[in-house]
């Protein structure tokens, strides 16, 4: 899909990459998130498998090697488990060694349940290389997927230097950002939240009953 605007731009969705982030520390699960099982598979397997269909690659993103991961592996370039920007920052220098490549798009290992349009729904927002484009969900923001401007990589990486916190909401209030509203996803209980991430083992044994009523 090509995605022509007003300011000439032109997003081409063919070539978007995709990258996992699977890094951070998992402490509040207390063992590594990305091997849980949710429903007989690894939550790693459910997100590769669930952005490979938008994307024209995947590759999975941590600050260490994975357990069990036939995927192209990139790791953090800053170190010490520096948090989701680290894995943000890996994954636009990942893109800026793909050819043609303007934007790559990041999705969160704990959230199994992510929109199946994300990707067209992102790059939709898309009208200028540098913007970038955050997922919402009932009011509140999911940057870590996002499509985000490879050019950005060199700029992100100076400022995770400097900035303490690192906190995504910070580094998005410095660039142009377009914010794409995902709204609920029908089953046969209530609505579910795409972006319900897998924090704790309690979180882990509600997505097991939302994977019981998923339509
Ligand atoms: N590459 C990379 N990804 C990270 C890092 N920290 C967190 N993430 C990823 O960012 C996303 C959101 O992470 P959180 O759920 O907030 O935190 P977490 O570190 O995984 O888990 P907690 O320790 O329980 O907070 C997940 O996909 C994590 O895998 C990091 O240092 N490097
Ligand atoms: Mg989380």
């Amino acid at each position: 899909m090509v995605n022509p605007t007003a300011s000439g731009f032109t997003l081409e969705r063919s070539n978007i990459p995709g990258v996992v982030l699977a890094g951070g520390r998992s402490s509040r699960m207390g063992r590594d998130k990305a091997g849980v099982a949710l429903s007989g598979r690894t939550l790693l397997d459910r997100v590769i498998e669930q952005l490979s269909q938008q994307v024209i690659s995947v590759a999975v993103n941590a600050d260490t090697v994975p357990d069990r991961c036939d995927r192209p592996f990139i790791p953090d370039i800053i170190p010490g488990k520096a948090g989701p920007m680290a894995g943000i920052h890996a994954a636009m220098a990942h893109g800026a060694r793909l050819p043609r490549v303007t934007h790559v798009v990041t999705v969160s290992v704990d959230s199994p349940f992510f929109p199946h349009d994300l990707v067209d729904w992102l790059a939709a927002a898309i009208d200028t290389p540098a913007k970038i484009a955050i997922a919402t969900s009932e009011g509140r923001s999911h940057p870590v997927f996002g499509l985000w401007p490879v050019a950005l990589a060199n700029d992100l990486e100076s400022w995770i230097a400097t900035d303490e916190k690192r906190s995504v909401r910070d580094f998005l209030l410095r660039h142009d950002v377009a914010e794409v509203a995902f709204p609920l996803r029908p089953t046969r209980a209530s609505l579910l939240d795409p972006f319900f991430n897998v924090n704790t083992p309690d979180d882990l044994a509600e997505a097991e009953r939302w994977m019981k009523v998923l339509t």
